[in-house]
């Protein structure tokens, strides 16, 4: 085969790779099979330099710049990091450094990999001034509102740091926020994201930065960059900036040998899978600054540090059948069977493969040996077949409900079947009733799952609204159930009378309908009638709707089974409409009026009129001798602020605001 076709066969295909992951944050392949292929191709560039080309993505930072961002030039560069996989790697690697330093007496801080977006942050004068992405490492994208979300970051540095720096570090999404993330979206029949990583990273480009603030993010760093620095090696550098008020982890450590280094290295390749986070090596960066200078960089990677990769979690197993679940949305999730196996400290038994379109990709069959890796999830994921055995089966997809026989559907464009048997299905009848008691839901205390089934099965509910209709000499009699549990499950089916509007409307599980769209539509319509009558144009027109959301609501207020229902629950007093709330939060603000004026990060203008009311205050129009305050944000008119000055009136900020509640 002729090598210059191969060497640039492999650049265009790991370049696609590259976009698929930092642009699209949708991978294709594991990092496992991409860093081969990138192992590959530098192996195939050291062995023929006459192929040399400057673009090759060895030769580059993978990321890139978007437009929907400023762009910003980096100070510094932002480089990547070179990667070891083995003892012999890092030993090689002290080698090459200490032939160039001259056998200096080198140290090494010894710190966790930490798998998210990197991210750099200035401050000038102990102030946060802007926070910008690696991107391809000569600039990025500037994603300072984002990152303000985050509430780890300082916007106000304390202690004696320097006038002007940037601090570098990693902006990851812990494992237990993915997992809620994932859980919300798989309840709303929506495909659960790949892994934290490629999650936090998509995070950080969403345009609008209300909703990178409800995801739980975080921020962990791990370097200082900038001139006059009052340190002299790195392990102080990130003590220094842990006393500034950063979010450094503290298990860095310091090793005079590499010895010390491998020690470092397996015991966190066990301890990791405690971490609340990802991480996915170790980086061992040679501790002294001047050193680091002499060193300098690669085209790529600074030559004074690398990185060691876990081996990834990965074992092979017997692929031994697929299960078929069926959702409260009637969506059906195939599940893979495995020949137990030990992975990551846990038996694993089986793994997620979303939908049919995978099975394919993968090409697997029954009776395979496939390669099964944990990642994120808390499931595992089989990302490849490792041997086809003899006796090894196609999958035949199921083209039926496997609960209640039905033809099964799917929708042009949708990667999933359906069960499209709503009203009969018992897992979605099941699933439905389970949603509705949820906790954010109806929150009915003394009802479980298992609950929800028995009374399914013995024929006392056949929807949300026959919960209603219960009493205790229905229940009593159930497996597991005593006066005790009875009353209580009675006393909280009562008390979920009092829920307001905006979660029953949640409740009722409406496709796509989750709690924050439940929300803006019950403040918009105010009652379910106005809501059922709304045309797709109306709906379209509210904040955040969507066409899709648009569809389903109009879909499910179509249907005279669940008009039917809802009547039901209405002649038992569960609440269809928006009780103006006149309760008071507190009186913290009794007698003072405030005008608010401008845009605000935090909250809508509307919430923050809201938070004075409720907690005592009075909102004022325009800006008078008888205004307390006024709450000003970006943008604020030049004429009110003239006008607030002359009356010598106070301006103060969301956050000044804020610390009066
Ligand atoms: N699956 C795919 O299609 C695909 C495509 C492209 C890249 N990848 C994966 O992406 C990775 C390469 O990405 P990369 O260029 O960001 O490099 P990298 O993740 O291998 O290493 C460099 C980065 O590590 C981060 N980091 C975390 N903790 C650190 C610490 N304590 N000190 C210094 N830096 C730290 C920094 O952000 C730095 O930029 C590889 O793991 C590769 O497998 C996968
Ligand atoms: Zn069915």
């Amino acid at each position: 085969m002729d090598i210059q076709k191969k060497i640039e066969h492999l650049r265009t295909e790991i370049e696609q790779h590259n976009y698929n992951y930092y642009v699209l944050d949708m991978p294709t392949i594991s990092d496992f099979e991409f860093d081969a292929k990138l192992k590959e191709l530098i192996e195939l560039e050291n062995q023929y330099p006459e192929f040399f080309d400057e673009n090759s993505p060895t030769q580059r930072v993978g990321g890139v710049v978007t437009k929907n961002f400023e762009t910003v030039v980096h100070e510094k560069r932002m480089y990547s990091l070179d990667n070891s996989y083995s003892k012999d790697d890092l030993f090689d690697w002290e080698n090459k450094i200490q032939k160039i330093l001259g056998n200096v007496p080198l140290q090494y801080t010894c710190e966790l990999k930490y798998d998210g977006a990197s991210i750099s942050i200035t401050y000038i004068n102990g102030k946060l001034y802007r926070a910008v992405t690696r991107g391809d490492g000569f600039q990025g994208d500037d994603v300072t509102t984002n990152i303000k979300t985050i509430k780890s970051i300082p916007l106000q540095l304390k202690g004696n740091f320097p006038e002007k720096f940037e601090i570098r570090g990693e902006i990851i999404l812990p494992l237990k926020g993915f997992e809620k993330m994932n859980k919300e979206l798989i309840d709303l029949g929506e495909i659960p994201y790949s892994n934290p990583r490629n999650t936090a990273s998509g995070s950080l480009k969403l345009q609008d930065s209300k909703e990178v603030a409800k995801r739980p993010l975080d921020c962990l760093l791990y370097t200082v960059v900038g001139e006059n620095l009052p340190c002299t090696t790195q392990f102080e550098s990130l003590e220094s900036a842990r006393t500034w008020g950063f979010k450094v982890p503290e298990f860095s450590k310091l090793a005079n040998t590499m010895n010390d280094v491998l020690d470092f290295i397996s015991y966190w390749d066990k301890e990791r899978h405690n971490l609340p986070y990802e991480t996915d090596g170790v980086v061992i960066k040679v501790n002294q600054f001047l050193y680091q200078q002499e060193l300098g960089y690669t085209a790529k990677s600074p030559r004074w540090a690398i990185a060691y990769k876990f081996k990834a979690e990965q074992v092979t197993t017997t692929l031994n059948s697929i299960a078929y679940q069926v959702g409260r949305t009637g969506a059906i999730t195939p599940v893979a069977n495995l020949e137990p196996v030990q992975l990551a400290g846990t038996i694993v038994k089986r793994a997620s493969l979303h939908n049919a379109d995978q099975i394919e990709k993968l090409n697997l069959h029954i009776g395979d040996e496939v390669f099964v890796e944990k990642g994120g999830e808390i499931i595992p994921k089989i990302i490849g077949v490792a041997k086809r055995n003899s006796n090894s089966e196609p999958i035949v997809y199921i083209t039926n409900c496997p609960d209640c026989g039905h033809k099964l559907e799917r929708k042009e464009g949708e990667a999933q079947h359906y069960c499209p048997n709503y009203y009969e299905c018992p897992p979605q009848i099941i699933g439905r009733i389970e949603h509705f008691i949820s906790r954010k839901a109806m929150n009915i205390d003394g009802l479980g799952g298992e609950t929800v089934a028995l009374l399914y099965k013995n024929n006392l509910v056949k929807d949300y609204s026959d919960l209603y209709t219960l009493t205790i000499q229905d229940i009593v009699p159930l497996e597991r159930m005593a006066q005790k549990s009875a009353e209580n499950l009675i006393n909280g089916i009562e008390a979920s009378k009092s829920i307001p509007f905006e979660k029953v409307l949640f409740a009722l599980g409406i496709r796509y309908v989750g709690e924050t769209v439940a929300k803006k539509l019950a403040k918009h319509y105010k009652n379910i009638d106005a809501l059922s009558q709304a045309t797709e144009e109306e709906l379209t027109k509210v904040d955040e709707i969507g066409a899709r959301i648009a569809q389903s609501v109009l879909e499910f207020f179509a249907n005279t089974h669940n008009i039917d229902i809802i009547s039901k629950l209405k002649s038992f007093g569960v609440q269809f409409e928006v009780k103006e709330d006149n309760s008071l939060i507190s009186n913290k603000l009794y007698g003072k009026i405030f005008v608010v004026s401008g845009v605000f990060e935090k909250f809508s203008r509307d919430e923050l009129k809201q938070l004075i009311e409720s907690n005592g205050g009075k909102v004022g129009s325009s800006i008078s001798a008888k205004t307390n305050y006024v709450v000003a944000g970006e943008n604020m008119g030049p004429a009110k602020l003239e006008k607030a000055n002359q009356l010598s009136i106070p301006i103060i900020s969301e956050t000044e605001f804020e610390s009066l509640l």
